[in-house]
């Protein structure tokens, strides 16, 4: 029998790495496995390279809007520039990430783990045991079930495309396919979105994501909702999407064709079963406290536990209540009170807390204060017309429920929200905040009424 660990943890991203480096800390022997270069989602294919480059997409966009305002001049995103300024942050994470782990103690493995036992697992021919694991093993696109989906790249691909092809479908349209597109489009592709849904981002507040429309106009973006795509076919150097909208089927050729089209746990090739570890259509059978139902040793945290929404700070938090559980017992459940989410398009869209409908079925008395900002000053300034707000707070104890905010400085304004739901401030409480002006914070007064 090989080594045994106190914990062993099953993937190396954000979830991962807090977990680990937790449990480690208490004394605990640690190892931590990944089949590809340590860092996970968020540092390499999502979060961090992505914002990276639409840092090069909103400084063209920014000098777009100022045009004929007192910026003249032409400026274009030069991709692979940005690819290699993307890949100045990307490339060393690797190297980093598993030398963080082995300062502290912590033995990493590289390859595909699989359980073999309750207690037990391989990785290619090395066999370990554990007395806790933690399956932090994210989540990867969902298979769409059509002919030809081998053609469709993944936000992996596209994170690394040398050169960016002219004509872009994205299959999908929540927050890939929002934040993809306005970067492709804004460094100079052709973008066409096919969305099964009456809508896109259906995540976000609707009237909010109605003001966001006008930036996928701006940008040419050609939207095509209540389409789902049937069959991805090679043609010549391309690729012939065909689709089928209400009362039609057609089709749009393309150069690359990306997957936008949902997320799922990455439990398929786990070995669930020889773990005596329940599952049911794809997620785990997880109790409050984030571990398995059948098998006391295990714990899941992040995307692939999938209790909270997909989101780096959510994958954190998991990983925090896991390691205070496996350390001193069964204490603790997660807190997803005020989770803020940002979609980074051109601009941003974000919120926090609860919409209207969540209000409204929770029976609560709440006002909501609503309108197109695009008259007031943050916007002016910005020269960006896409600019407004729902907020909703509690009638009688002032309790702000929910915010959805688009337009400049959105993604950082929505933080301040965040803090208020999380720990129960109140609208006066924000309004009787001075902060400091002019920035997108001192519109928060104005937006509570
Ligand atoms: C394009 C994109 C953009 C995003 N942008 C944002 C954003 O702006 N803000 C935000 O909050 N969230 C964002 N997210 C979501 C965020 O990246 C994830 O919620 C977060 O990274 C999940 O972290 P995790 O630790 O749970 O899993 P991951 O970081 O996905 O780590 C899981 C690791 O497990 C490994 N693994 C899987 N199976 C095995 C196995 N059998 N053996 C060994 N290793 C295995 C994988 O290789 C992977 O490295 C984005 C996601 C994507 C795809
Ligand atoms: N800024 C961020 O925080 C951020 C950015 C990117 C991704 N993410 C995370 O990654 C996850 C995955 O992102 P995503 O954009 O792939 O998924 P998503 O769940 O946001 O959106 C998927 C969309 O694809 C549509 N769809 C599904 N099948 C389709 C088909 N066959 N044809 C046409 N449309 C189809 C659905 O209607 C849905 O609206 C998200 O849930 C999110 O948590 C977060």
């Amino acid at each position: 029998m090989g080594k045994n660990y106190d914990l062993i943890v099953i993937g190396s991203g954000t979830a991962a790495m807090v977990g680990a480096m937790r449990v480690r800390a208490a004394g605990r022997t640690v190892a931590v496995v990944d089949f590809r270069p340590y860092g996970g989602t968020c540092a390499l294919r999502g979060c961090d390279p992505k914002k990276m480059m639409i840092s090069g997409a909103s400084a063209v966009d920014h000098a777009v809007r100022m045009c004929g305002k007192g910026v003249a001049g032409d400026v274009r995103i030069a991709w692979s520039d940005l690819m290699a300024f993307k890949r100045g942050f990307t490339d060393p994470v690797p190297d980093k990430h598993e030398a963080r782990y082995e300062e502290k103690g912590i033995d990493t493995y590289h390859g595909r783990a699989r359980l073999t036992g309750p207690n037990s697992l391989e990785i290619d021919e090395e066999r370990l045991t554990f007395e806790n694991l933690l399956i932090a093993a994210g989540a990867e696109p969902v298979t769409l079930g059509i002919r030809g989906e081998q053609h469709l790249v993944t936000n992996e691909g596209f994170l690394e495309l040398d050169r960016l092809p002219r004509r872009v479908i994205l299959v999908g349209g929540g927050y890939i396919a929002a934040e993809f597109s306005h970067l492709a489009a804004r460094a100079g592709a052709e973008v066409t979105i096919l969305q099964r849904g009456d809508r896109l981002l259906p995540q976000f507040d609707a009237d909010v994501v109605g003001w966001l429309m006008d930036s996928f106009r701006r940008l040419g973006v050609d939207v095509r909702l209540e389409t789902t795509v049937e069959r991805i076919e090679a043609e010549g150097d391309g690729f012939k999407v065909h689709a089928r909208a209400p009362g039609e089927t057609f089709s749009i050729d393309a150069d690359l064709v990306i997957h936008a089209a949902g997320r799922r746990p990455a439990l398929a090739d786990l070995g669930l079963d020889a773990a005596g570890i329940e599952h049911d259509d794809g997620r785990l059978a997880l109790n409050g406290y984030l571990q398995s139902v059948s098998n006391p040793a295990v714990y899941a945290a992040g995307d692939a536990a999938e209790v909270g929404p997909p989101l780096t700070p959510v994958s954190s938090h998991d990983a925090k209540v896991v390691a205070a559980n496996i350390l001193n017992g069964n204490a603790e459940r997660p807190n997803y009170l005020g989770v803020p989410s940002v979609a980074f398009t051109l601009p941003p869209i974000a919120r926090v807390g609860m919409t209207e409908r969540q209000a409204k079925d929770e029976g609560l008395h709440y006002r909501v204060q609503s309108r197109k900002a695009s008259d007031w000053f943050t916007s002016r300034a910005a020269a960006e017309p896409v600019y407004g707000f729902k907020v909703l707070v509690e009638d009688g104890t002032e309790r702000v429920l929910g915010a959805h905010l688009v337009g400049p400085n959105v993604d950082e304004v929505i933080n301040l929200f965040a803090l208020a739901i999380r720990h129960g401030l109140t609208a006066d409480d924000l309004k009787a905040t001075m902060f400091a002006y002019p920035t997108g914070a001192s519109d928060i007064g104005s937006m509570l009424g």
